[in-house]
């Protein structure tokens, strides 16, 4: 994975889930490189999504990668589902641990059993400290929450960048994502603080033109990057 380009993975909460297939190939076409799933269990965050059959229902219907970001309780229960499923990204929540221990397993599982990538994601009040130089050497990528989880349309929290800033730091080949309230107008501190993943939801879907908000988004992203 290369973390020196830019990527942008549209947040499919925001789009009709009705039309799910048909839009996620049609943001691919215009440009899109990952489709970013939502998943929420309505414990560990206060809403209910998309879960491992409504994957399994999507995945012969596109090749897309598919960035699974678990907001749920017991990750280690999700894992056989999604694989089964074929999510391409196995992205849970380091909160949702016990223990360093207990996230190091789960990393070595994910890597034994699948074929899965593996991502760890921290909420606003999480420090970047709180993942472990272990931690951060075992994973593919490590998203920075810069909204609180639950739901798409919030403000983008600009003071999580100087996370994004410190684990670029500790490892300049990691994939580093970032989630909520990316936009055309956001991403390019995103890119400049070292984020090289965009997730974004409304500034995609919401959007008049939609192959311009992510040209766009993905030119700021790499535009702050290339700085
Ligand atoms: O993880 C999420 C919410 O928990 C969503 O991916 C995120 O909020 C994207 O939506 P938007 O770009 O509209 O903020």
């Amino acid at each position: 994975m290369d973390c020196s380009k830019a990527l942008v993975a549209p947040s499919l909460l925001s789009c009709d889930f009705s039309k799910l297939a048909i839009e996620s190939n049609e943001i691919l076409e215009k440009g899109a490189d990952w489709l970013h799933v939502d998943v929420m269990d309505f414990h560990f965050v206060p809403n209910l999504t998309i879960g491992p059959c409504v994957v399994k229902s999507l995945r012969p219907h596109t090749k897309g990668f598919l960035d699974c970001h678990l907001m749920v309780e017991n990750p280690e229960k999700y894992v056989t589902p999604f694989a089964d499923a074929g999510a391409d990204l196995f992205n849970f929540h380091l909160e949702a641990c016990p223990s360093e221990e207990s996230i190091l397993a789960l990393i070595s599982r994910v890597r034994k059993e699948t074929t899965m990538k593996v991502g760890i994601t921290i909420k606003p009040k999480t420090p970047a400290s709180a993942i472990s130089d272990s931690i951060l050497s075992a994973v593919d990528m490590v998203l920075v929450m810069t909204v609180e989880p639950g739901f798409g349309g919030q403000s983008f929290m600009r003071d999580m960048l100087p996370k994004v800033a410190k684990l670029r730091k500790r490892r300049p080949d990691l994939m580093i994502q970032v989630d909520g309230g990316v936009s055309p107008e956001t991403a390019y501190a995103c890119g400049k603080a070292g984020a090289n993943v965009a997730v974004a939801g409304s500034a995609v879907f919401k959007a008049k033109d939609r192959k311009l908000a992510v040209e766009t988004i993905k030119k700021e992203i790499q535009r702050g990057l290339d700085e």
